[in-house]
Parts: structure tokens; C-alpha cells; sequence
């Protein structure tokens, strides 16, 4: 059994090798193109186009949202009116505003697109298989604003899914960082224009209440938990120093280590911009992100295994590192699954233009094969044997019950 198991794993290793030009040009096509949140539609494109082009996959353009896709193949093996094992691998790939591609989300889809492609060659080499099995992509935007992932899972689109995959590129590799919460908020000071020489004290200063608000926070983060972030910037804050700002405008980011805690750094905020508004007299408008976003249900089964593929593989693993936020958490508390991280060859930063020049390189293609490699590979481990599926589905469901307990 265990030959079996690791000539199904070469297989996959093999097939991903065969496929390595036309994987780099779908990341390098997106790398290209950046687009932001929701608006990526050349992505979209780009990667309809490549699983149509592939044989057997079942694809479905525009899936429930503008930008999203589904590309599914199977179900295969088993015997007819058994229970589908159904394995999701995610793709995202918007970019960022001015800077591209600087999270390297080109480089998860071309991942996500590799473990999938995989995965299917290796499971096309055998015919007997224990369960039907089914393979499904998910091509899930705007990560970086919005939360495609949540409005999916809205939509049900995770329903049938037994256990999801996908891989996010940053410094290392790592089974797991720890993703935090995030509620984000969009503030609007409204005040009244007036000659700032001539008549002054006619006008209601609204960057003044933007600069205080940016000070309210800054002075209420000195009293936070150390697993705790709040960041903003001024996204307007008037046009010229001779008219008094009628208008300004700020966006937040408040994260906590599990989301519970979103209504109250909320709270705390929301006074911090109140009290701006009253001290200067404008009125203030909170508009809310659209999806808050969850931590990443750790599913340490998924993980252990998905290590021992990766050192199989040659990759050395860090055990500590520290990270932003995703959607993804909010489908890891749906289904279990992992959001591992991968080193693709440069020690940048990500959210910075080097970060941005480093996904784009030749050099990061060998680190997001090996990634999708063993993102399948340990998609095999879960199938080959029931044993596997079930303890993963045991610990989801334990997680699940602990992180319900008030
Ligand atoms: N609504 C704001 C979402 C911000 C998400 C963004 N994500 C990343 O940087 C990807 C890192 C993966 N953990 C963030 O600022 O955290």
C-alpha cells in the first residue's frame, strides 16, 4: 500500500515537472495584469481559458460572482451511490493598488492550478480506486478587499467540499502563521469649506477631525492586547492649504487573534472617530467592509502530513513568523482544511514593490511547484486512505466545538 501511495505522489510530481511551462505562463499572465479586488477579470480569463483547454475539466465561468470560477473533475473510482470525496484547491489572484502583484497571489493561483492538475494525472494512473473522488478549483477573488471566499461560502459554494487547499507565498515556509481577524472600516469626516485666511472661523475644519482620529487611535493602541493591530491611512484630507477641508476620508484595519474580539476593538475605535467629530463639530460616517474576517482554523492532521510531503520534497519548514489576515480563515472554520505559507526565493517583504519583483521571477517558479506538489501529495495521503479523511474531519469538528464554547 505504501508503494502505491508513493508512486501516486512521484506521479503527481512528475506531471506537475511536464506542465512547468504552461504553469509559469498562467502565473506570468496574471503577473502582468495586475488587477484589483473583484475586478479581475483578465485573471478570470486567463484561467477559464486554461482549464478549458485541459482535458476533462468541467469549467464554470463567472461562478456565483463576476470574477469567481469553478473548474471540477470526476467524480471517478468507487462504485456508483457511494459517498464523493470531493478535494478543493483555491486560487486567488487579485493584486494590489499601485504595487501589482506585491502579495504574490499570481503565484497562488498558478499553485492552486498545479496541485489540481497533479493530483488528477496521478489519480487518472489508477483505476481502483476505495471512494469516488471528485477534484475541484475555486478560483476566489478580491482577498486583498471584500473576501470573495465569504461571499462563496454565502452563497454555498464550499458545501460539498470535503477538504480544501490552498498556499500563500511570504519570507518561509511554513505549515502555519497565525492569521488574525480583521474588521475593516471606511470613515468620512463631513465639515464646511471657508477661505482659510479671509474668514476662517466660518469653516468646519474636516482634516482636523481626520488628525485627531488618526491620534485618538494612536494613543489607544498603547492600551491594547500585543495580539491585537489597528492601521489606518488618509485617503483624502483636502485639495489646497487656502480652502478649509469640507471632506476627508480614513480606512482602518482593526485585527485580533480570534474574530470574538472584532466588536470590541470596534468599539474602541468607533469613539476614537466619534470624538474627533464632536471636537470639531462635523458629522462622521463609519462604513463598514463588507466581510469581517475570521482566524484560520488550525487542522493540525492536514498539517503534519502536508510537512512531512514538503521535507520529502526538500523544503525546511519555520515553526514561528507572523502574518496578516485572510478569507481563508472563514472557509477553515466551514470546512477543514490548510492555508500553508511558502518561501519563493527572496527574503522581501511582502505589500512592498521588491515583493512584487520577486513573484514575478523565474526564480519563484521552483518554490510554488514544490508547493503545489506537496499540496497534492498530501490531497493523496486524504484519499488514499479513509482513516486519514475521517481523523481530519474529527478535528475539525473537535475545533469547531471548542471555538463554539462561549
Ligand atoms: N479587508 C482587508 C483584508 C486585508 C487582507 C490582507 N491580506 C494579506 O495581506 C494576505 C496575507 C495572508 N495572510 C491583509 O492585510 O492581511
Amino acid at each position: 500500500m505504501a508503494e502505491k501511495l508513493q508512486a501516486l505522489k512521484q506521479q503527481v510530481c512528475c506531471s506537475i515537472d511536464e506542465a512547468k511551462d504552461k504553469l509559469h505562463g498562467l502565473g506570468d499572465a496574471i503577473w502582468h495584469h495586475p488587477e484589483l479586488a473583484y475586478e479581475e477579470r483578465h485573471a478570470h480569463d486567463t484561467l477559464v481559458r486554461f482549464f478549458t483547454q485541459e482535458k476533462g475539466w468541467t469549467v464554470e465561468p463567472h461562478y456565483k460572482l463576476e470574477t469567481a470560477f469553478r473548474a471540477t473533475w470526476g467524480p471517478v473510482g468507487g462504485a456508483d451511490g457511494e459517498s464523493v470525496v470531493n478535494v478543493g484547491f483555491l486560487c486567488e489572484y487579485d493584486a494590489l493598488p499601485s504595487i501589482g502583484h506585491a502579495c504574490g497571489h499570481n503565484l497562488i493561483a498558478e499553485c492552486g492550478a498545479a496541485a489540481a492538475l497533479g493530483l488528477k494525472a496521478a489519480l487518472e494512473s489508477e483505476e481502483a480506486w476505495p471512494v469516488l473522488i471528485k477534484v475541484t478549483v475555486l478560483g476566489t477573488p478580491a482577498e486583498e478587499d471584500g473576501g470573495g471566499k465569504v461571499d462563496l461560502l454565502q452563497e454555498g459554494s464550499f458545501q460539498d467540499l470535503d477538504v480544501v487547499f490552498m498556499a500563500h507565498p511570504t519570507q518561509k515556509n511554513a505549515t502555519y502563521l497565525p492569521a488574525m481577524a480583521i474588521h475593516s472600516v471606511l470613515v468620512k469626516y463631513h465639515g464646511r469649506a471657508a477661505h482659510a485666511s479671509a474668514y476662517p472661523w466660518e469653516g468646519v475644519n474636516a482634516l482636523d477631525a481626520a488628525v485627531m482620529a488618526y491620534s485618538n487611535i494612536s494613543v489607544l493602541r498603547q492600551q491594547f492586547r500585543p495580539d491585537w493591530r489597528i492601521h489606518g491611512v488618509i485617503k483624502h484630507g483636502g485639495v489646497k492649504p487656502n480652502i478649509i477641508p469640507d471632506y476627508t476620508e480614513l480606512e482602518y484595519y482593526m485585527r485580533t487573534a480570534s474574530h470574538r474580539d472584532l466588536p470590541n476593538i470596534t468599539a474602541k475605535a468607533e469613539a476614537c472617530f466619534h470624538a474627533a467629530a464632536m471636537a470639531t463639530g462635523c458629522e462622521v460616517e463609519l462604513l463598514f467592509g463588507k466581510n469581517d474576517f475570521y482566524e484560520v482554523l488550525r487542522n493540525r492532521t492536514l498539517e503534519d502530513l502536508y510537512e512531512e510531503n514538503g521535507k520529502a520534497l526538500g523544503m525546511k519548514f519555520a515553526i514561528d513568523g507572523f502574518s496578516g489576515s485572510t478569507d481563508f480563515g472563514n472557509v477553515s472554520h466551514a470546512v477543514p482544511g490548510i492555508h500553508p505559507y511558502f518561501y519563493i526565493g527572496s527574503e522581501a517583504l511582502n505589500h512592498t514593490a521588491e515583493y512584487t519583483a520577486a513573484s514575478g521571477a523565474d526564480k519563484a517558479q521552483f518554490y510554488t511547484l514544490r508547493t503545489a506538489k506537496a499540496l497534492a501529495m498530501t490531497a493523496l495521503d486524504v484519499i488514499f486512505s479513509p482513516d486519514v479523511l475521517d481523523k481530519v474531519k474529527q478535528e475539525f469538528r473537535e475545533a469547531k466545538l471548542r471555538e463554539e464554547k462561549p
